[in-house]
């Protein structure tokens, strides 16, 4: 039941995961709209609103998710949200987008809520190329107005020749609604049903905890008995029912997923002075100082600092040089100058890691 890659599953490992966990799949936030309002739900509030993102890029245009991908040097993507058919002209257009630039073999799988997914909508996505779909219903919240529509839609998705099944978080206490969601999708003649581990957000916590969930530790996000809930499934599953189950663990995500997505990143964006590090992250000394124009003169003038080994960063203030230059310049350089060594993710936002003061 262990994969590789910290998660457990039965049977064959949905495509879309298959390409994930490689971290080769582009993350395509089509909209933050959606019918629902989980209790679990992570979004954070700027991306609940109808806003579009290429893994943590914000797209302006249709370019910036192509310069995304070819960045990730992407073999597919997971379109997700919100609800993307929500705003389903706009994720077609996408869909559609990617598959001619990329070729019929990128391969692209989706997440919804099943809520808009009649079979007009249904049609819309297959003809546009969607690959795998991947439902989510109410199936937690006993006042729901939607779940009976959504079940009803999940029928629809078998009029098409792609791949159908299920995406929910485990949730403690909830093993029945869970066993009774397989064997509704394995009587359809689903291909599989994704478990994920559940975690908290900084938007959830509260919540989380006053529903008496707690986390597993400090160091993780993920929710105490979660795990135990998805293996539960899975031995469940593997006896009752002939679809495939992926239990993906917060671990998962963070320690395979990402870091592979982030290496694969590095290589096209790091510049000579930059070293990328086994997690995939971008290491590199900095100057600061208040003038950059003056501390450039300086470094290059008085401390004989080849002007190829630096490059002015204006937008973050800093003067950016090979780790081994700074740490040279901070024993020899006196005053004002700060000399630091940072680490970065190489994603679009390049958000700081770690930073060591020399
Ligand atoms: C992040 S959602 C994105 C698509 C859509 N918003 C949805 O909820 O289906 C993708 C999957 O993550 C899972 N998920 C949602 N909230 C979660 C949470 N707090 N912890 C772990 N998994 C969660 C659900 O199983 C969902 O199918
Ligand atoms: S379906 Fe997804 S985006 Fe919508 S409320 Fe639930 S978790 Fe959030």
């Amino acid at each position: 039941m262990k994969t590789p890659y910290f998660s457990f599953a039965v049977g064959e490992l949905p495509k879309g995961c298959q390409l994930c966990v490689r971290g080769e799949k582009l993350v395509l936030f089509t909209t933050g709209a959606c019918p629902r309002n989980c209790f679990y739900c992570p979004l954070s509030p700027w991306r609940r609103g109808d806003v579009v993102y290429a893994n943590e890029r914000p797209v302006k245009s249709t370019e910036d998710v192509i310069e995304e991908a070819i960045t990730q040097e992407a073999k597919g993507a997971g379109v997700t949200g919100g609800d993307p058919l929500a705003r389903l002209d706009r994720t077609v257009e996408y869909i559609k987008l990617l598959k001619e630039r990329f070729g019929r073999d990128f391969h692209v799988h989706l997440y919804t809520t099943g809520a808009l997914a009649t079979k007009k909508n249904l049609e819309k996505l297959y003809d546009a190329g969607l690959d795998e779909i991947r439902f989510h219903p109410d199936l937690f919240n006993p006042s729901s107005k939607l779940f009976r529509v959504e079940i009803e839609n999940i029928k629809n998705a078998f009029d098409f020749d792609w791949d159908v099944g299920g995406e929910i978080p485990a949730i403690p206490g909830q093993f029945e609604r869970m066993e009774w969601y397989a064997e509704f999708l394995d009587k359809l003649g689903a291909k599989f049903l994704n478990v994920n581990e559940l975690e908290y957000s900084e938007m959830t916590l509260k919540t989380l905890l006053e529903m008496g969930y707690e986390p597993v530790s400090d160091e993780s996000a993920a929710i105490k008995g979660s795990l135990e809930t998805g293996l539960k499934l899975l031995e469940w599953g593997e006896k009752n029912t002939s679809l495939s189950y992926h239990l993906c663990t917060a671990k998962l995500k963070d320690a395979v997923q990402l870091r592979n997505r982030l290496k694969r990143m590095a290589k096209n964006v790091a510049k000579p002075y930059m070293e990328i590090t086994e997690e995939g992250t971008l290491r590199f000394g900095v100057a600061e100082y208040d003038d950059l124009d003056e501390l450039y003169s300086f470094l290059v003038e008085e401390a004989e600092v080849p002007p190829e080994w630096l490059y002015i960063n204006r937008e973050k203030g800093r003067i950016e040089m090979p780790e081994e230059v700074a740490v040279e310049l901070a024993e020899a350089v006196e005053g004002d100058v700060k000399f630091f060594v940072v680490e970065e993710y190489p994603t679009w936002d390049r958000l700081e890691v770690e930073r060591t003061p020399l």
